[in-house]
């Protein structure tokens, strides 16, 4: 092990600024090809461990959601607290894949609403993932982020949080070229959709992969290329769900906003901004309208999230 600290990575919020649905795989997974790209703002995962004798085996998960937003008439999703929450089953496979775990103890800080398409979960794994190897000192092998997948199709995404374009179900991923930071606002109008709920509701055929010449405009205008592409799924979440729509209208009707759009399965919503000034006054005005909705300002890095919030030492763990 490397030396005793503690790690504190960000799981930065995921949003998919398009998804388009293109097809089914025998297994019924619907093959995607999205642009994503990572808000500087999200849930953390600090993990510790000791380097000093005798160590415990195993690993210990504590799960704080006092952060994520619960309010009256909101819907979301519990996290779980055990062995189904997502961090704890990215631990469970670093373990098998990288090595034996000794006396880690990892601390999920919740502020991201789950069930929201902002991939809350798939980030956090991620960032356990991450936090495993700067404590142990062992990179991310090739055949660990290959199996991320078996966590969640957003996963080997959120292992390095830039933009990406995703195909497949998210696992074939390709850098894309953002041109500039884009400021961002995120709402989640307070009530969850799940996802198969969403893919379920969904009618009609298959639509076209994202054009290889918008791609590339993505680097030069990407507000432009952007209001080119769509999310296939915003009529069956918002069949699902009205507040989707709801929110939507809202974000697309606040001063300075260019484009509103849901991300992934939703219920969240983000508009995009040519100044992140405009975002930051324009979130604070729809906060204040829609009290019982989470309303967050902004950006979408360009360069992808530096993830490491700090580094110091701390006692070691005892049984
Ligand atoms: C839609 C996306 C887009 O980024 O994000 P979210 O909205 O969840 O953040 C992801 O593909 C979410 O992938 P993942 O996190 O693996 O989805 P899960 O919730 O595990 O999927 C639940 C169910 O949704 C359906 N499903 C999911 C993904 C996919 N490409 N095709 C599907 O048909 C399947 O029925 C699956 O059993
Ligand atoms: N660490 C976690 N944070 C959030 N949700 C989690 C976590 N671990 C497991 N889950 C489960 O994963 C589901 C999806 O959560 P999340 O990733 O936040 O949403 P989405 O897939 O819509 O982006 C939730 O229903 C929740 O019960």
């Amino acid at each position: 092990m490397a030396a005793p600290g503690v790690v504190v990575e960000l799981a930065p919020a995921k949003v998919n600024l398009c998804l388009h649905v293109t097809g089914r795989r025998p297994d019924g997974y619907h093959r995607l090809d999205t642009v994503v790209a990572f808000a500087e703002l999200g849930d953390t995962v600090s993990g510790d461990t000791v380097s000093v004798e005798p160590a415990v085996d195993g690993i210990f998960l504590r799960v704080s959601s006092g952060l994520m937003p619960v309010g009256k008439g909101m819907t979301a999703p519990v996290v779980p607290a055990a062995v189904d929450n997502l961090v704890w089953r990215a631990a469970a496979l670093w373990g098998r894949e990288a090595g034996e775990l000794r006396a880690v103890r990892l601390t999920v800080d919740k502020r991201l609403p789950a069930g929201a398409g902002l991939g809350g979960g798939s980030s956090d794994a991620a960032a356990a993932l991450r936090a495993l190897s700067r404590l142990t000192g062992r990179p991310l092998g090739a055949r660990l982020r290959r199996n991320t997948v078996g966590l969640g199709a957003d996963v080997p995404m959120c292992l390095e949080p830039r933009p990406w374009r995703a195909r497949g179900i998210g696992e074939r991923l390709q850098p894309v070229a953002l041109g500039r930071d884009l400021p961002v606002v995120l709402v989640w109008p307070g009530r969850a959709v799940a996802t198969p709920a969403v893919f379920r509701a969904r009618s009609g055929g298959f639509g076209p992969a994202v054009p290889e010449r918008v791609l590339e405009h993505l680097a030069t205008d990407p507000l432009s290329a952007l209001a080119e592409l769509r999310n296939d799924l915003t009529g069956a979440a918002c069949a699902v769900e009205p507040a989707i729509a709801e929110a939507i209208a809202a974000v697309g009707g606040l001063d300075g906003c260019r484009l509103a759009r849901m991300s992934g399965s939703g219920s969240a919503v983000f508009g995009l901004f040519d100044d992140g000034a405009a975002a930051t006054v324009a979130a604070a005005a729809l906060q204040d309208r829609r009290p019982g909705w989470w309303v967050r300002a902004g950006v979408l890095r360009a360069a992808g999230i530096d993830t490491r919030l700090e580094r110091r030492p701390v006692a070691p763990l005892t049984a």
